[in-house]
């Protein structure tokens, strides 16, 4: 298989993945990030609430679940916040710079979750999201199914569960209808993909939807091989989800632990991994071990794209190598 490693100027691509609790959201931006790496496109890995310093001490407030007081509106601010910063100090800038922005969540979470599944102002969630976008618009969303709403939260809540994830049954129905709603409503930027099949299926169907903005894809989803390997990479919930506080898990620990998305979208082998360990609250984490067993399952895969790998120096990774949205760098 060949594909081609140009280094020719690329246009920014921003692509969303949006979907409720436990829909494969982290897996899937994960295999995409190193495919599209492997081909030799930068790509600026994200998560919402998140992505930036200021966005994290926001995500830890918003997700904690002892603020249980919080009003649905100051739950409303703080996930606006998170995403002005994020889009002012990293997915502009990146875009501006020619790279593959894969966020893990955008506003469309926000209308589902506050908008829905709160029942705030619709009307008023979708300017105040506009505001907080500045004229930055998804290029396509993939919105992951998962096989039930009940489902997907067994997956997402193994090690305990977030404020958000202890919202209640009735609420991420609301919350899943919604996107539903939302897919039906604008089909041509936001593509639903079910996530009840194996990885590999999820996978190839995520590509199916993205191979008119990389055209690359079309030889991935012709290999009847390229997308097998997903299968065989195990996310071991515990592992990722890092410390526990009597049964809820730690938002503030999660974050590290899962995502991987450093301050300012930036991380390295390294710093990530003293990170993870900067927002460790009395637990210690062994998730260097599982998360070297999925890079290493995915990047087998991601090789299988291309007999140029590995991709170009310099190229950044959200994985292991990203060097790019630091701090200040905007
Ligand atoms: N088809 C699938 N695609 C992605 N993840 C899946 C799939 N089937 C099962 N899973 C499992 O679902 C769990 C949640 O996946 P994750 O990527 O963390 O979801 P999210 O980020 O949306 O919460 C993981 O344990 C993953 O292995
Ligand atoms: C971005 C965003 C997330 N959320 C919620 C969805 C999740 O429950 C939570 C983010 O936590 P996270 O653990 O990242 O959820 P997931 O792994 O399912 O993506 O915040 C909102 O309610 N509104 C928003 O605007």
């Amino acid at each position: 298989m060949t594909c081609n490693n140009a280094a020719e100027a690329q246009k920014g691509a921003f692509i969303t993945f949006e979907g409720g609790e436990g829909a494969g959201k982290t897996t899937h931006i994960r295999f995409l990030s190193q495919t599209l790496e492997a081909m030799g496109r930068e790509v600026v890995c994200l998560r919402e609430p998140g992505g930036t310093s200021i966005g994290e001490q926001l995500r830890a407030v918003v997700l904690d679940p002892r603020n249980d007081v919080m009003a649905d509106e100051c739950e409303l601010m703080i996930y606006l916040a998170a995403r002005a910063q994020l889009v002012a100090q990293i997915v502009k800038p990146a875009l501006e710079r020619g790279a593959v922005v894969l966020c893990d969540r955008f506003s469309d979470s926000t209308m589902a979750y506050q908008g829905f599944g709160r029942g705030l102002d619709r009307d008023l969630v979708r300017r105040a999201n506009d505001f907080a976008c500045q004229g930055i618009r998804p290029d396509r969303t993939i919105l992951l199914v998962p096989p039930s709403t009940r489902a997907g939260l067994a997956r997402a809540t193994v090690e305990g569960a977030d404020r958000l994830e202890a919202a209640g049954d009735a609420f991420h129905e609301r919350v899943n209808a919604a996107f539903a709603q939302m897919a039906a409503e604008e089909p041509e930027r936001m593509r639903t993909v079910r996530s009840a099949s194996k990885k590999s299926d999820t996978a190839r169907a995520v590509f199916a939807e993205l191979v008119d903005l990389f055209p690359q894809f079309e030889e991935c989803l012709t290999s009847p091989t390229f997308f097998k390997s997903l299968d065989g990479a195990q996310v071991v919930q515990g592992a990722r989800s890092g410390a526990m506080e009597g049964g809820a898990r730690s938002d503030a620990t999660e974050d590290g632990a899962r995502s991987g998305m450093m301050e300012g979208g930036a991380r390295s082998d390294v710093t990530e991994d003293s990170a993870r360990s900067d927002v460790m609250e009395g637990g210690i984490r062994s998730d260097a071990t599982e998360d070297s067993a999925l890079d290493a399952a995915l990047t087998g895969a991601s090789a299988k794209a291309c007999d140029e790998v590995p991709p170009r120096a310099g190229v950044s990774t959200c994985v292991s190598k990203n060097a790019l949205a630091k701090e200040g760098d905007a």
